[in-house]
């Protein structure tokens, strides 16, 4: 690969603490193409929403950076939007609301018009046009993460983070949601970086997978390719061997070679 489209370079974390300074990233190297699907996979605890917060411009790296387009971003910016696992919605404001404030604030160039619009465009994307009208309390858990997917996606991000996005839904909700966000991320093909638990999250949706070691200092350890054919379905998946052996390379990679905190799989 030449230039990358996001290169993370060298990263290295180093927080401050009452017991002195604590190295949680160490020389985080990753090179993402246009359009690519990463997801991060890694114990408990060794440090990969740090690293999304790095690339999202909400923590600064104590050493190295984060790269787009061959810039060097260390701020939040309209071009790499966040959805966090507890949606982070405004509670006062509607799901349209929500998304629309989105795109005021990023797309400032675009008549009212044309910004409501998009929000309305984005909630149908998401399946949720007839809750348009309803405040967050109001929706379901896999409802307020379709509201804040669109919201992300409305201000057209060249890179989307999405950190453990389906972790607070339950297992049904978060399958469909799985889905779901599949099949808009192969409508869209927008860079996406996802942090996950779930080692067949990470295979049914990721381009690659990225495997972290445990910190302190923690780094990339590994990273497999998965080549199986889009669009994909689970069920394609679970049928072909190949899956097994990878599930089986992920699993030797957590618990023989970096085993100890719990896993929640
Ligand atoms: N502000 C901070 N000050 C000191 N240590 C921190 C701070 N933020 C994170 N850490 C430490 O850095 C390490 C990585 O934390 P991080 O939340 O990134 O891990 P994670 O892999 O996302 O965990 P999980 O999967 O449980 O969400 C942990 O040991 C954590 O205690």
């Amino acid at each position: 690969m030449t230039q990358a489209f996001l290169e993370l370079s060298f990263i290295t974390k180093t927080f401050a603490t009452t017991r002195g300074s604590f190295v949680a990233l160490k020389d985080v190297a990753l090179k993402v193409r246009e359009g690519e699907f990463v997801a991060i996979l890694g114990h408990s605890g060794c440090g990969k929403s740090t690293l999304l917060n790095i690339v999202a411009g909400l923590s600064d790296a104590t050493e190295g950076g984060v790269i787009l387009e061959g810039k060097h971003v260390d701020e939040p910016g309209p071009d790499r939007m966040m959805v966090f696992q507890n949606y982070a919605l405004l509670p006062w404001l509607t799901a349209f609301e929500n998304v629309y404030l989105g795109v005021k604030a990023t797309r400032p160039s675009l008549s009212d018009t044309e910004r409501r619009a998009i929000a309305q465009q984005h909630l149908e994307l998401v399946g949720l046009a007839a809750k348009a009208a309803k405040k967050p309390q109001e929706l379901s858990g896999g409802q307020k993460q379709r509201v804040a997917i669109a919201r992300a996606l409305a201000t057209r991000p060249k890179v989307l983070l999405l950190d453990e996005p389906f972790g607070a839904l339950d297992a049904l909700t978060r399958e469909e949601m799985q889905e779901e966000v599949l099949k808009i991320w192969e409508a869209n093909r927008t860079t996406v970086l996802m942090v996950t638990h779930e080692i067949d999250e990470a295979i049914l949706m990721a381009d690659r997978i990225v495997m972290m070691t445990n910190g302190p200092a923690a780094t990339i350890g590994e990273v497999f390719e998965v080549h199986f054919p889009r669009p994909r379905s689970r069920s394609d998946i679970l049928e072909d061997p190949a899956y097994y052996t990878l599930r089986n390379q992920i699993l030797a990679f957590l618990y023989d070679r970096f085993g100890d905190p719990v896993l929640a799989e």
